[in-house]
């Protein structure tokens, strides 16, 4: 994990007021054991172990950090470290002996969440682990990772109070969004959370606060005077915030029918996003001043109302299953696989500008995007003169670009759609961009609390989603079919087009070569 260098002669400049990083004498650096609840699911394989492999192979990890998995599914060592290992890269030899030791490190106990003796059991393992620490009198530190579903984030936390609390140590839980069903469920949470674990021993992980673009939207807002000055009502005619996946749910059934899209992506992942985008400038860059901004601009949002809302659910197409041919999907489910909706911020920046979020499963490609589109140029001189837009990709493949006008070059007098880039790989020689993972599970380590949610801001946020997933829940309107690898429901585009989104007719964003001829 090393930082992006800029390409010479540039130079990197320091940004005043972020944090520093957590507060050292809180670093675990030693005697750390990280418990991952949940270690039989899909988190765990996708993110989690491949994070904390990825740390552990740059030395970022407490120098004899032991890791216990515990989950209700019973396997054999050899059966978890295969199934741990499915998403990890390790293709050289070097990385393959440093995954064999790390593979030394990771333990499995099986167990009930609301059950003492699997926690008993847990609590031996930890302590077979401690005795391997070098410092045999130091504290020893407890790090809890919940990749669980909600529904059991607070009887498992509870029980790791109960049973596995280190005393003497530094005990952190690490909780995964989404935080609740709804307003009432995740304020019931945060009580009950808290009644165990005091506030600086929680960090709410939202794992998009801990991608690069995302982190970068605060620079190249207030760092770049033109940028900040034209986003406004006065010059943006609308934006759109887009998350797409090539994958269905397969097998995840057991938790995302209970969720649905909106609550698994929408009202958390590409809710920060549009905050961090839209809020006013904060005071300093520190986790505080910039939260507090969030919070500031959320609340000039409205409840969204369902005709705002667009929801759809995939349908079989060729070998790929349908939503309901998953068998861990109840039959006859209407639970949303894709949705958009639009939002309005009623402050004096954005007020009358959409903000339209689209969010879906099994779609045609993998994209994070935000595309802010410019309003119309005034055609008068010019003929069809196409639209400013300002894309900033989150992932795959990290890119801001600017869609302008230029004149074609040669003796004519003509326009030509250009773009100016800055596609990262381009960019940036020796690009290791970290994992959101990575980065979010080393500043848990650290201590630092700036890119973790804060309860307020949980808060409004499922003030906005509330009524409407309420409705959902109440009225169970059926969702629009769409064909697994498709562009998402038909009527998306007609949806678009009437909140006042302009759509989009080209498919992926290569950087252009134009012929002039
Ligand atoms: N998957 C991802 O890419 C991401 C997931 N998340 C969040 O992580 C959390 C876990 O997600 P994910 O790993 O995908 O979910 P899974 O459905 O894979 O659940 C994780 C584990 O929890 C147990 N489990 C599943 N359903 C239930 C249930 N109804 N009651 C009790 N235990 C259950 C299962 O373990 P066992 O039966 O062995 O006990 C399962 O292996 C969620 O909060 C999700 O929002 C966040 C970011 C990314
Ligand atoms: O939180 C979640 O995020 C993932 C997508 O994360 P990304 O980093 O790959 O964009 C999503 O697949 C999952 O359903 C959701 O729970």
């Amino acid at each position: 994990m090393s930082g992006v260098a800029a390409a010479s002669p540039s130079k990197t400049g320091e940004i005043s007021g972020t944090a520093s990083g957590g507060d050292s004498a809180h670093a675990l650096k030693a005697s750390t054991t990280i418990v991952v609840a949940g270690a039989s699911g899909d988190l765990a394989k996708k993110k989690t172990f491949p994070a904390l492999f990825g740390l552990y192979n740059n030395g970022f990890l407490p120098s004899d950090i032991r890791i216990i998995g515990y989950a209700r599914t019973k396997m054999d060592p050899e059966e978890y470290h295969k199934r741990v290992t499915q998403y990890i890269k390790a293709p050289i030899p070097a990385m393959k002996k440093k995954l064999e030791e790390f593979l030394e490190r990771c333990s499995y106990v099986s167990g009930q969440y609301d059950k003492d003796d699997g926690f008993e059991e847990l609590e031996k393992e930890l302590k077979k682990c401690e005795e391997t620490y070098e410092d045999k009198k130091a504290p020893k530190n407890r790090v809890f990772y919940m990749a669980l579903p909600p529904s059991v984030f607070t009887v498992v936390a509870a029980n790791f109070k109960k049973h596995n609390y280190s005393e003497g140590g530094i005990n952190r839980i690490i909780v995964e969004k989404p935080f609740g069903k709804d307003l009432e469920s995740s304020r019931e949470m945060q009580v009950d959370l808290k009644k165990e674990w005091k506030e600086e021993e929680i960090f709410r992980i939202d794992h998009y606060l801990g991608k690069e673009m995302v982190k970068n939207l605060l620079v190249l807002r207030f760092a770049n005077v033109m940028l900040d000055a034209s986003f406004n009502k006065n010059l943006i005619s609308n934006v759109q915030i887009t998350f797409k996946e090539p994958f269905g749910t397969e097998g995840r059934g057991g938790y995302f029918d209970e969720f649905g899209i909106i609550r698994d992506v929408m009202q958390n992942h590409l809710l920060q996003v549009l905050s961090i985008l839209t809020m006013e400038r904060p005071v300093s860059f520190s986790s505080e001043d910039i939260r507090d901004e969030k919070v500031k601009v959320l609340r000039y949002i409205p409840e969204i109302k369902f005709e705002d809302v667009l929801l759809g659910q995939y349908t079989a197409s060729g070998d790929k299953p349908g939503y309901l041919d998953d068998e861990t999907v109840p039959k006859g489910s209407i639970c949303p696989t894709f949705a958009s909706c639009v939002l309005h911020i009623n402050s004096p920046r954005w007020e009358g500008v959409p903000f339209i979020l689209k969010a879906g499963k099994a779609l045609n490609e993998q994209k994070t995007e935000i595309r802010i589109q410019y309003k119309d140029v005034t055609q008068g001189i010019f003929k069809e003169i196409t639209r400013n837009e300002l894309v900033i990709r989150v992932q795959p493949g990290e890119a801001v670009y600017l869609k302008m006008n230029s004149k074609a070059p040669g003796l004519a007098m003509r326009t030509v759609p250009t773009e100016m880039d800055l596609t990262y790989k381009r960019r940036f020689s020796d690009l290791k961009i970290p994992e959101a993972y990575e980065a979010l599970i080393l500043d848990a380590l650290n201590g630092d609390h700036s890119n973790f949610v804060r309860d307020d801001e949980l808060d409004i946020a499922w003030k906005i989603f509330t009524p409407i997933l309420h409705y959902i829940d109440e009225k169970k309107p059926r969702p629009h079919s769409y064909a697994y690898g498709s562009r998402g429901p038909e009527e998306l585009e007609k949806f678009v087009q009437d909140k006042g989104g302009f759509v989009r007719s080209s498919a992926n964003y290569t950087w252009p070569s134009t012929s002039v001829l």
